[in-house]
């Protein structure tokens, strides 16, 4: 997947801070690097009349073989699916646009995303019927079952996925219903998928976190202690709550590629100054303009990419001093 950074700043994955603070992420979600993978999923009552599921057929379906006929099958009892990834960051998508409720419990949900036992992904994405007047809506099961507001990475594959559905080619943008507000993705004539990620939310008790407000109404810079250690945060939501790290509290200049994700991630995660949970970034910085980041993501874990993250990241880094704003023209 080829990120492509839309500003000086670029991130694991590309966003950019533009004249009106709102945040947008672009970067290609598919052609040659996305995997589609056709699959047809029956929910079979298994032994001990668990449901489980069992993969009836899997196949790599070229591009151009049988996409449409592919979309068009609707035989009931069957989990029709499409997978995408955004830098990685990879969801199953299900054409919900028949109905309000999704199609996939939340229990499913974690069966399918098990990446042993079921498809695997790090989310399940619904195309649903638009609310109040917008074209969809987009809801997301995290692979732990638990639904986010929102999800950067997830909106941009649905765009894409809208396309296929509707047979779209070139430039399309959608409005899209999320459990964060209005959300716009745009797909370019090159096949990059461009989105405004909103305003950022910056008070700290509506991230939300307990920690106390020390910059104006936010939490920069704030000393939380995880495991006896002492590390400096600052919070931001994307319309999902992100707690953003440069180090340990004194700590000149973290090396990401040190941090033991799966073993710090949850005690971030599960911390109790943020009663929503959090999804944590863990930052190096090489420049003003470059930065790294790893995710422990709320109810996914380590995922490859996250587009709020890297949203609340550039936010983090210019509330820090660490980034300048960047405006594009
Ligand atoms: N990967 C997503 C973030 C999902 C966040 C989800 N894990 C949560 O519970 O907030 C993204 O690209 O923005």
């Amino acid at each position: 997947m080829a990120a492509t950074t839309t500003s000086s700043i670029s991130v694991s994955s590309s966003s950019s801070l533009n004249s009106s603070s709102r945040r947008c992420l672009s970067s290609l979600v598919q052609s040659r690097h996305c995997s589609f993978l056709r699959n047809n999923l029956t929910l079979n009552k298994s032994c001990k009349g668990r449901r489980s599921f069992q993969v009836v057929a899997v196949s790599m379906a070229p591009e151009t073989q049988g996409r449409a006929s592919f979309l068009d099958r609707k035989e009931s009892g069957f989990l029709h699916f499409v997978k995408y990834h955004g830098l990685g960051n990879d969801f199953i998508l299900v054409d919900n646009r028949n109905s309000t409720e999704p199609k996939v419990t939340p229990e499913q949900a974690v069966k399918l995303c098990d990446r042993n036992f079921g498809v695997g992904a790090d989310g399940v994405i619904f195309a649903m019927p638009g609310t109040n007047g917008t074209d969809y809506t987009m809801r997301i099961f995290n692979s732990d079952g638990s639904e986010p507001e929102m999800c950067g990475n997830g909106v941009r594959c649905f765009a894409r996925f809208i396309a296929e559905l509707e047979n779209l080619q070139g430039k399309h943008s959608f409005t899209v219903h999320t459990g964060a507000g209005l959300i716009v993705p745009e797909i370019q004539d090159d096949g990059k998928v461009k989105v405004d990620m909103g305003e950022p939310v910056l008070r700290a008790a509506d991230v939300p976190t307990k920690l106390p407000a020390n910059k104006e109404s936010s939490a920069v810079k704030s000393d939380l202690v995880v495991d006896g250690e002492t590390w400096s945060v600052t919070c931001v939501s994307m319309g999902n709550p992100h707690c953003v790290t440069f180090g340990r509290k004194g700590e000149q200049n973290l090396v990401v590629d040190q941090i033991q994700l799966a073993d710090i991630g949850p005690k971030f995660e599960h911390h109790d100054v943020f009663p929503a949970r959090t999804n944590t970034e863990f930052v190096q910085v090489f420049s003003r303009s470059h930065l790294k980041m790893r995710v422990w993501e709320r109810g996914a874990g380590a995922t490859l990419a996250c587009g709020t993250g890297a949203c609340a990241v550039v936010v983090a880094a210019v509330l820090e001093s660490r980034s300048e704003r960047v405006s594009t023209a």
